[in-house]
């Protein structure tokens, strides 16, 4: 079954959730091996190595290092990026352009975007590939599965992707912190208000994931004709204020991720 095994080049925040998604959807670990010079451990059954590793070939290398430190790696990757080894990016802003000049012998490449519910099973991923038959990329994506749901992007719409569901979720915090907060302004003790709020957008998500309507509907079924929920939903949508700061937090967002792309672009040449 491909891959037979993979090769984590940094495992911090994201790349430690997605190998935890894997190892909680049942891959073995010992099909993992992560180097990263300064992780203190690793999961039961995943190698972890302080040097890279020499003369070995492995099916797939994932790239968890910061977009930054691209150039700190790459160099060192090229025996290991060989023509059986299909090179995956999670770095935020990095055309696959990019990665194939620093990688141009690999089997083929394939960029990620994913967020930290992979370790649960619950992320987003828009992905994209180059250098991969139908096949191969049909492999990818039951390869990603366990971590969540997978869907072809175009490359160009990358970077909304990321704004959207790669930072998505610190906005979301965010938000539920501003719920919990709003809620001890009104009286409630601080951690009470906080699992309630919690609660509350946990099963607003679920609810919403799994119904055949849209939020809007479902707001509206929230809202009894001249109740409470309207009366403060005429504060939230007053000047579509909250729609304009998410479209402007979500276009910095992306905007970086055009920063960080056009630096590695640059870096390459
Ligand atoms: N965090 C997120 O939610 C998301 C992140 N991403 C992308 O994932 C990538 C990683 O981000 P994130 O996990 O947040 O960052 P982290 O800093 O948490 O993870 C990077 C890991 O790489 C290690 N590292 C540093 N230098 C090297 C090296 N030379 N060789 C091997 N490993 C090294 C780091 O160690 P140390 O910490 O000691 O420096 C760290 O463990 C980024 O490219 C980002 O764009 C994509 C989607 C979501
Ligand atoms: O903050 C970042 O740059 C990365 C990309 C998406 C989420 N975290």
């Amino acid at each position: 079954m491909w891959p037979a095994n993979v090769l984590f080049i940094g495992c911090g925040n994201m790349g430690g959730a997605m190998l935890a998604g894997w190892l909680r959807g049942g891959v073995a670990a010992e099909r993992f091996t992560v180097y990263d010079p300064f992780l203190e451990a690793a999961p039961e059954g995943v190698e972890l190595l302080r040097e890279l590793p020499e003369g070995r070939v492995f099916d797939l290398l994932i790239l968890g290092v910061k977009p930054q430190m691209l150039d700190g790696v790459a160099g060192a990757l090229t025996a290991l990026a060989g023509r059986d080894t299909v090179v995956l990016s999670m770095l935020a802003g990095v055309e696959m352009a990019s990665l194939s000049l620093r990688f141009p012998d690999a089997r083929g490449l394939v960029r990620v975007m994913p967020n930290l519910s992979a370790a649960l099973g619950k992320s987003p991923m828009g992905v994209a590939a180059m250098g991969l038959d139908h096949e191969a990329r049909e492999c990818v994506m039951a390869w990603l599965a366990p971590l969540g749901a997978p869907e072809w992007v175009d490359e160009s719409l990358f970077d909304a992707v990321t704004a959207l569901a790669g930072s998505g979720p610190a906005y979301v915090y965010r938000f539920i912190d501003a719920l919990a907060q709003g809620g001890a302004a009104l009286g409630l003790d601080p951690e009470q208000s906080l699992r309630l709020a919690l609660a509350t957008v946990d099963g607003a998500a679920a609810l919403a994931s799994g119904s055949d309507v849209g939020p809007g509907e479902l707001a509206r079924r929230v809202s009894s004709p001249g109740g409470s929920t309207l009366a403060g939903l005429s504060v939230l949508d007053a000047g579509d204020a909250l729609g304009a700061l998410v479209l402007g937090t979500l276009t910095a967002a992306r905007d970086r991720n055009v920063e960080l792309g056009a630096m590695a672009r640059a870096a390459g040449k």
